[in-house]
């Protein structure tokens, strides 16, 4: 038993104690709650009545358990019942907006204009007092409450890589929600259960002593209060007993629900726990081959002139312009450029992955899907972009540790995406995830698949990434920088493995979206160079690194390290701001060869030879 769970022994055993007495309240040996004994009024302990009698003479032990079975009954099942309206209202909400987050939790927020205690008399003296109406009021008040917290989480965790991903795969947004962000919503679902508990009790109390609450002569904990403060000079003790025992439970179960948190949180890592120490690698035994398939196809996906544009005011401003590009199948085409470029919202656009604010303002993208025609990505909506997901086009995102989902098992992350498109179930299910990871190159895949991405080492993360990014072996696959987070012997492994599924799928067209040139030279056919949200210069990698006809690559190849240069040539400046654009050429301002035609007019693409493109218009002259 770890550290972490045996912390749940205590409050749990507690809680255990309590929840068995209040259960077994009826076969238990003790008096009648209600049987009078006049003559014994305000006794004190003894053997027959271990905790005395109260005012009436009735067993204050008996009533103390049978109390205890109708408050923690009213506060646990009205934190229950508000904890699932509140969830299920948080969670619409925070994932989908808009009306639905109008409907949902704002409207359930009008409940929050009214003080508590006023709201609960109001249901309760409507309904007339007892424990259902009471269960009633209680769920009406707490259920905003949970719908806020829930839906503040989802906010912050739909906006993450991992549900991007997710959604990236096809996965039915309900899915989501249920697979994905609810698990992680949990722990602070936890603490406002504990939190409600907690307050739910003392309302029952509160209404219970107001006579509002639980009926007598069934006993609770409020009324057991109410009726010792009239008696509390002649016996202090009825006051404490019950109260010991609100305040006792209200604690333990704040202690509790405080454990179960760090328990349930796959992410809570126990002090002294070196992780990175269990961290493992193994090289990946994949040869150098090169895809003899490459760029022998008929076309996967022609862009033409795309414009991608933030939808703000009635002039949009225009973050990708004009791009062209042509994917044949079996290829692989890299999109390189310094950050701010476009390479990432171009991909995104691929995948009807935008951000809210950004949508496609012009051009086409068109795709030639498996059963043959061509679809128009630019045209289609959220409901075609999800059947395209996983099964046709599938993205392997930068940051592996972001983009996977932290509280689920690997295992499971590849059998939601493999559920997402297919019917396969239990062990031909397993089988097929551990076939993915072991191909993929994740050692000991039928134990590693039980681990939570956080005990995977970076590079294996990467490769669990992928495995959930090939599950329904998609034709078109678009890695964002997947190797620019890991460590150089990492991200020779990564390059390996996607070398290797190029092989084994020789009619998957690959995208590369990178910084990095070398690792252009090592895995793309075909570069295209994007410059402040435009293709400058496209073609063959060989011969565009080898005889750029753009100044901006020839920099760029410049810049890259080399065993005998004597002294790298950074590029001076940096990318404009979309908003404040350069005219004419829009690497002019940078270029060291700038002559006053270039800002004077928008370079057209010239084509130097047949397969390239450049956008300068001093291209002969550029070496
Ligand atoms: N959600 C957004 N809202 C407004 N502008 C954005 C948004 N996302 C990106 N941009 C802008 O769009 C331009 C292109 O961004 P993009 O992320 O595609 O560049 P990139 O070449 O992929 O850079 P990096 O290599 O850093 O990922 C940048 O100027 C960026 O500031």
């Amino acid at each position: 038993m770890s550290r972490t769970t045996r912390k749940l022994l205590l409050p749990g055993a507690i809680i255990m104690i309590v929840a068995a007495l209040v259960l077994a309240a009826p076969i238990l040996p003790l008096p009648d709650v209600r049987e009078m004994d006049v003559t014994n009024r305000f006794a004190g302990p003894s053997a027959a009545h271990w905790l005395g009698q109260d005012g009436f003479g009735r067993d204050v032990l008996a009533r103390l358990i049978w109390g205890g079975r109708a408050s923690l009954f009213i506060a646990v099942g009205s934190a229950l019942a508000a904890a699932f309206a509140g969830t299920v209202l948080g969670l619409l909400g925070g994932y989908f907006r808009g009306v639905v987050e109008f409907l949902t939790v704002r409207a359930s927020e009008v409940v929050l204009c009214l003080p508590p205690l006023l709201l609960a008399l109001l249901v309760v003296t409507i309904l007339g007092a007892g424990t259902w109406p009471l269960i009633l009021a209680l769920t009406i008040l707490y259920t905003p409450n949970y719908a806020r917290v829930i839906y503040a989480a989802t906010l912050q965790i739909r906006a993450l890589d991992f549900v991007t991903a997710q959604r990236a795969m096809g996965t039915h947004p309900l899915t989501i929600l249920w697979r994905t962000i609810l698990p992680n919503v949990t722990p602070p679902l936890l603490v406002q259960m504990s939190l409600v508990v907690a307050s739910a009790m003392v309302i029952e109390s509160g209404l219970s002593f107001l006579g509002l609450g639980v009926v007598p002569p069934t006993p609770s904990w409020g009324l057991m209060i109410r009726a010792a403060r009239g008696a509390m000079e002649v016996s202090p003790l009825l006051l404490v007993w019950p109260s010991l025992a609100l305040a006792g439970t209200i604690l333990t179960f704040n202690l509790l629900c405080d454990r179960l948190q760090s328990v349930l949180d796959p992410r809570h890592v126990p002090a002294g726990g070196a992780l990175w120490l269990r961290r493992s690698s193994r090289r990946f035994g994949a040869g150098n081959a090169v895809n003899e398939n490459r760029a022998a196809n008929s076309p996967l996906l022609e862009i033409r002139d795309l414009a991608i544009a933030v939808e703000a005011g009635r002039d949009p401003l225009e973050l990708v312009h004009d791009v062209s590009i042509t994917l044949k199948s079996g290829e692989t085409l890299a999109l390189v450029g310094e950050s701010g470029s476009g390479k990432t919202l171009t991909s995104l656009a691929l995948m009807g992955l935008l951000p809210d604010t950004l949508g496609v303002s012009g051009g086409q993208i068109m795709y030639a899907p498996r059963q043959g025609g061509a679809i128009e990505l630019a045209q289609l909506d959220e409901d075609g972009f999800r059947k395209l997901r996983g099964a046709e086009i599938s993205m392997v995102f930068q940051d592996a540790a972001a983009a996977l989902n932290p509280v689920l098992r690997i295992g499971e992350q590849v059998a939601e995406a493999i559920r997402a498109r297919s019917d396969l179930q239990g062990v031909a299910l397993h089988s097929r995830i551990v076939e993915l990871l072991r191909h993929v190159g994740i050692p000991d895949p039928e134990n590693r698949l039980a681990a939570y991405p956080h005990e995977l080492s970076g590079g294996q993360r990467q490769r669990a990434m992928i495995a959930v990014a090939i599950a329904n072996n998609p034709r078109l696959l678009i890695a964002d920088e997947p190797t620019t987070a890991l460590d150089p012997t990492i991200q020779a492994q990564i390059l390996q493995l996607f070398q290797q599924l190029k092989q084994d799928t020789p009619e998957m067209g690959l995208i590369f979206v990178t910084h990095d040139l070398a690792v252009v030279s090592e895995i793309a056919d075909r570069v295209v160079v994007m410059y402040a949200g435009e293709v400058v210069e496209e073609g063959p990698v060989a011969e565009v690194f080898a005889r750029p006809r753009h100044p901006y690559t020839a920099a760029l190849v410049a810049s890259v390290p080399e065993g005998g240069a004597e002294r790298l040539m950074a590029i001076p400046g940096t990318v404009p701001q979309p908003h404040a654009m350069p005219p004419g050429c829009r690497f002019a301002p940078r270029c060291t060869d700038m002559r006053p035609a270039c800002s004077a007019r928008v370079p057209e693409a010239n084509i130097p030879a047949e397969d390239r493109m450049t956008r300068c218009i001093r291209w002969k002259e550029v070496t």
